[in-house]
C-alpha cells in the first residue's frame, strides 16, 4: 500500500484506517480509565490492600520506615499476596487474533502515524497546554540531572532541606559527635506529596528530549518504601512521571504540526537476574525470557503501536498486571523486580505524498526490527528516532522474614550494587579523564542500561529517601549513589536516519550541473585563454581540476551511499555491528571486529569526501542578494547536517561496539593468562615444597648412616670385649632389611617395632645389632632417590634410653644415634 496524500485538508484520508486499528482509541473519556479503577499503575490489588487505599488518604498510607518493620496488630507479619505473572488473566486481558494487529510486527507503520490532526482533546495534557510551562533547561545539559524526593513521615525527621538544593543531616543524627553531619546538593531537593511539580521539575525537560530526538532515561532509585513507585507511577489523586510524561507526548506531537510520529510501546521486568516481556502472553514470556543481543537491542520483544493516551495506559495496565510485587515487612506492595516502561518514538516531517515520487513502496507490515526504525525516510524526509525509558527500580532492602522475599531481595540488593559501582567507575572516569572498565555485564540492570549509561541518553534519576531517623544509614546510602552519579559525563546526540535516495539524488543533480559547467568552460577555454595573463590562466586551470575534482568526490559519495544503503537491510539505517553477540568465542569476535574495521573505514572516507566538499563549496561575493546567500546557508546547513549524521552514525554504531568487541576479546584473554599465572605459581610452589622434602630427607637418611656406622663400631668393640655371645658374630639370619618406606608400615621385630617406626630393640636373642652391619649397604644407597619423593615425612619410633645386654640394662644416654632422633622427634635429651 502507498502513502496517500497528506495535506491537511486530505489529511483524514491515510489515517482513517488507524483508528479502527487502535485497540486504544477513543474519544469518550468517561470510560472509566486505567488510572480510574486503580490506586497504583501496579498489579491488581489484594483485597486488603484495596480496602487500605479507599480508606486511607494519601498522607496517612505511609509505608513503615525500613529497619523498623511494623508487624500487624495480631503480631504477624502482613498477608504476602505475592502476584505471580498472570495466573488468572482478566477478561479482554490478551488480545484476540483481531486486536494483534497492534503488535508492532503486525503493523503497517505508515498505517499507525500520529500527527497534530488525529489527537484527541483528553490525549494531551491541559496542566502543560494551558499552564504554559517553561521547560527546565537541565536536559541540555551533559549532567545527568539528579533531584532527591523526601517522602513526608509520621516520626521524626533526621533531615533539613530548608536551604534551597540541599539536604543535610541534623547534627543530633550525625555518627559520632565528632563527625561532622553529612550535607549533600542537587539539582533539586524536593518534599511532599504533589506529584505535578516534581514530574515539571526532573521529568518534564526529559521527555521533551526525548520528542525532539534524543534517548531519554528517567529512573527513581531508593530504599524499598520509599517512593519510588508512587514517585513513577502515583495513584488515581496524584498520577505519576509515567502517566505525566503520556500525556505530554501527546501534547508535544499536537504542539509540531509539520510532524508525523509512530509510537510504539515494550513493558518488561528484570526479575531475579531474569527479564521477562510484561506484554507478551506469561506463558510465552515465562519460557522465552528476553535477552540482551546487542548494544540495548533486546528480542524477542513485544512492541506496541500506540496512537492515543488511552491506548498507552492499556498497555500499561496489562503490563502492570503481569507485574511482580508482593507485600514486605516495609511495603505492603513492594516491587520484586526492576520495570522497565520503554516508548519508542519515531518521527519524520510531513510530506505530501512523495512516496511514489521517490519510487519506494510503503513495504507493508514487516518482521520485527529490535533496535531498528520502522517507519520509512520517504522523499528527502529523514526519521528520528529515540527512546525514552522509564524504570522504577526495585528498592534496596535488608533480609526480610519471608523465605522467597530475602532471596528476591538478594537479587535486588546485587544489582543495585552493581548498578553503584558501574555509576562509581563512570563518575571516575569522568573525574579523572580515565577510560577504566566499566563492569557493566555484571548485572542485567546495568546491561540494560549500558547504552544509556555510556552517554547515549539524557538521564533523569530521582533517588527518594525516607527522611526517618531510623533509616539514616539507607538515606544517607542513597545520598552517596546520587552524588556519584551526578559526576557522570553524559553526551546524548540525536537520533536521525538519513533519506539515502535523497541524498544520492542531490548528489546527482550536482555532478550533472557541475559537468556542464565544466564542459562550457572547456569549450570556451581557447578563446578565453588567449585574452588571459599567464596567471589567470593558472588560476582557471586549478578552478577546472576543482570542479573535476568535485564531480569525482561526488560519485564516489554516491557510491559510498549506495554501499551503505544496501547494507542496511529492513532497518533503514546503515549496516550497524551493534547488533554484535558479545557471548561470540574470540574467533569469532575478532571476524566481528574486522567487519567493523572495514566499515569504520568505509564511513571515515565518507566522513573525508564531505568535509572536502563542505570546504570546496564556492564563497559568495559580497554583495551578492541576500536570497543568494540565504541559500548558500542553507545548503551549507544542511551539509553540516549530513555530516553531523555521518558522524553520529559513525560514532553510535561504531565507536562503542568496536571498544566493546576489543574489550571483550581483551577480557578473555586476560583471564586466561591470569588462570595460567595462578596454575604455574602453584606447580612451582609445589616444586619448591618436594625441593625441600628431598633436602630433608637427605639428611635424615645421612645422620641414620652416620649413626649406623657408630653402632656397627661399638657393636664389634661390644664383641671385642667378648660380651656378645661368637654364634652372634657370625649371624647365618637373614639380614632384616633396613628401613625404608615401605617398611614404615610394617614392624619387624621387636616389642617396640610399630607404627612405621625404625624398630631397634636391642634383644639378647634376635637383636640385629648382631648382624653384620659393617657389610650392610649405605642407608642412602638402599633407598633408591625416586622413592624419597614418597615419603612425606620420617617418622621414626625408637626405644632409646634403655638397652638390655644380656640381661643387664645399659644406660646409653649419650648416643649419638639418640641425640639425633630426639632432635628428629623433637623430644629433649
Ligand atoms: N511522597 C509521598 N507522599 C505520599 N505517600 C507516599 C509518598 N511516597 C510514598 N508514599 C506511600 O508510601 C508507600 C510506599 O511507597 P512506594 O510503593 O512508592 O515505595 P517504593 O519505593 O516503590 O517501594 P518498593 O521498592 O518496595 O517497591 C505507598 O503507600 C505510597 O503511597
Amino acid at each position: 500500500m502507498t502513502i496517500a496524500s497528506t495535506s491537511r485538508l486530505a489529511r483524514p484520508a491515510p489515517f482513517t484506517p488507524k483508528r479502527p486499528l487502535s485497540v486504544s482509541s477513543s474519544n469518550d473519556l468517561s470510560t472509566p480509565s486505567v488510572l480510574n479503577t486503580t490506586k497504583k499503575y501496579k498489579a491488581a490489588l489484594s483485597s486488603e490492600s484495596r480496602l487500605r487505599t479507599t480508606k486511607a488518604p494519601v498522607h496517612s498510607s505511609l509505608a513503615p520506615v525500613p529497619g523498623t518493620p511494623i508487624k500487624s496488630n495480631d503480631g504477624s507479619r502482613p498477608k504476602t499476596p505475592s502476584t505471580p505473572r498472570g495466573t488468572s488473566p482478566a477478561p479482554g486481558f490478551f488480545m484476540g487474533p483481531g486486536d494483534m494487529s497492534m503488535d508492532v510486527s503486525r503493523v503497517d507503520p505508515e498505517e499507525a502515524l500520529v500527527d497534530c490532526e488525529t489527537l484527541e482533546a483528553g490525549d494531551v495534557s491541559a496542566e502543560i497546554d494551558e499552564g504554559e510551562l517553561p521547560i527546565p533547561e537541565y536536559g541540555k545539559e551533559d549532567k545527568v540531572l539528579v533531584s532527591i524526593r523526601i517522602r513526608p513521615t509520621n516520626g521524626h525527621q533526621a533531615w533539613d532541606s530548608s536551604v534551597p538544593h540541599t539536604i543535610k543531616l541534623l547534627p543530633q543524627h550525625a555518627k559520632t559527635a565528632l563527625s561532622s553531619a553529612p550535607e549533600f546538593h542537587f539539582d533539586e531537593v524536593l518534599s511532599g506529596s504533589e506529584n505535578k511539580h516534581i514530574y515539571n521539575a526532573v521529568a518534564r525537560s526529559h521527555v521533551c528530549a526525548a520528542m525532539e530526538g534524543y534517548n531519554a532515561v528517567i529512573f527513581a532509585y531508593g530504599q524499598t518504601a520509599s517512593g519510588k513507585t508512587f514517585t513513577l507511577s502515583g495513584n488515581e489523586d496524584q498520577p505519576g512521571i509515567i502517566p505525566r510524561a503520556m500525556k505530554d507526548v501527546f501534547s508535544h506531537i499536537r504542539r509540531a504540526p509539520t510532524r508525523e510520529y509512530l509510537l510504539r510501546c515494550s513493558y518488561l521486568e528484570i526479575y531475579n537476574e531474569t527479564i521477562y516481556d510484561l506484554l507478551s502472553p506469561p506463558s510465552v514470556s515465562a519460557t522465552q525470557p528476553v535477552q540482551i543481543i546487542g548494544q540495548g537491542v533486546l528480542a524477542p520483544l513485544r512492541e506496541e503501536v500506540v496512537t492515543s493516551l488511552k491506548g498507552v495506559r492499556e498497555v500499561m495496565e496489562r503490563g502492570e498486571r503481569h507485574r511482580r510485587t508482593a507485600s514486605t515487612d516495609w511495603n505492603e506492595r513492594s516491587s520484586r523486580s526492576h520495570s522497565v516502561f520503554r516508548l519508542v518514538i519515531e518521527s519524520r516531517e510531513r510530506g505530501e505524498g512523495k512516496a511514489e515520487a521517490s519510487g519506494r513502496q510503503t513495504p507493508g507490515p514487516r518482521p520485527p526490527t529490535p533496535g531498528g526504525t520502522r517507519l520509512q525516510t520517504i522523499g528527502g524526509r529523514s526519521v528520528q528516532m529515540s527512546v525514552l525509558s522509564l524504570i522504577d527500580l526495585a528498592g534496596s532492602e535488608k533480609a526480610t522474614s519471608d523465605k522467597e522475599r530475602t532471596r528476591e531481595g538478594k537479587y535486588i540488593n546485587t544489582s543495585l550494587l552493581t548498578l553503584g559501582s558501574v555509576i562509581g567507575t563512570l563518575a571516575e572516569n569522568a573525574a579523572k579523564n580515565k577510560s577504566d572498565h566499566v563492569p557493566y555485564r555484571n548485572s542485567k540492570l546495568t546491561r540494560l542500561l549500558q547504552p544509556s549509561l555510556s552517554g547515549d541518553a539524557r538521564i533523569s534519576v530521582v533517588c527518594t529517601i525516607n527522611p526517618d531517623v531510623n533509616a539514616v544509614t539507607e538515606s544517607t546510602s542513597t545520598l552517596q549513589f546520587a552524588s556519584r552519579i551526578k559526576r557522570v559525563q553524559l553526551n546524548a546526540k540525536k537520533k536521525e536516519v538519513v533519506d539515502t535516495d535523497a541524498l544520492i539524488e542531490r548528489y546527482r543533480k550536482e555532478i550533472e550541473e557541475l559537468k556542464n559547467k565544466l564542459s562550457e568552460r572547456e569549450a570556451e577555454a581557447p578563446v578565453r585563454n588567449r585574452r588571459l595573463s599567464a596567471r589567470e590562466q593558472i588560476d582557471e586551470s586549478k578552478a577546472m581540476k576543482d570542479l573535476n575534482a568535485r564531480i569525482q568526490q561526488l560519485t564516489k559519495l554516491i557510491l559510498t551511499s549506495q554501499t551503505v544503503d544496501e547494507g542496511k537491510g529492513d532497518d533503514s539505517r546503515p549496516a550497524s555491528p551493534s547488533k554484535v553477540d558479545f557471548d561470540m568465542s574470540p574467533y569469532q569476535l575478532q571476524q566481528e571486529l574486522l567487519g567493523a574495521r572495514r566499515q569504520l573505514e568505509s564511513q571515515a572516507t565518507q566522513i573525508l569526501s564531505l568535509e572536502a566538499a563542505l570546504l570546496a563549496r564556492p564563497e559568495l561575493p559580497p554583495d551578492a542578494p541576500e536570497t543568494e546567500k540565504d541559500k548558500l546557508i542553507a545548503d551549507q546547513q544542511k551539509t553540516i547536517r549530513e555530516l553531523e549524521i555521518v558522524v553520529c552514525g559513525y560514532e553510535d554504531n561504531l565507536g562503542e561496539p568496536l571498544r566493546q568487541v576489543r574489550e571483550d576479546v581483551e577480557r578473555e584473554w586476560e583471564g586466561r593468562l591470569a588462570e595460567e599465572v595462578t596454575r604455574r605459581e602453584g606447580k612451582e610452589a609445589w616444586a619448591a615444597e618436594l625441593v625441600k622434602q628431598l633436602e630433608k630427607e637427605k639428611k635424615v637418611r645421612m645422620t641414620l648412616e652416620d649413626e649406623r656406622r657408630a653402632l656397627a663400631a661399638f657393636v664389634s668393640k661390644f664383641d671385642s670385649l667378648g660380651l656378645g655371645g661368637g654364634n652372634m658374630l657370625s649371624s647365618s639370619k637373614p639380614v632384616p632389611p633396613l628401613p625404608s618406606s615401605s617398611m614404615r608400615a610394617k614392624p619387624t621385630f621387636g616389642s617396640r617395632v610399630g607404627n612405621g617406626g625404625l624398630g631397634i630393640v636391642i634383644e639378647e636373642t634376635e637383636s640385629p645389632m648382631r648382624i653384620d652391619l659393617k657389610n650392610q649397604p649405605s642407608l642412602l644407597a638402599q633407598t633408591p632417590e625416586e622413592e624419597w619423593s614418597l615419603m612425606d615425612d620420617v617418622s621414626f619410633d625408637i626405644e632409646v634410653g634403655k638397652a638390655k645386654v644380656g640381661g643387664v640394662v645399659t644406660k646409653r644416654a649419650e648416643s649419638p644415634l639418640k641425640e639425633v632422633l630426639a632432635r628428629k622427634e623433637n623430644i629433649p635429651v
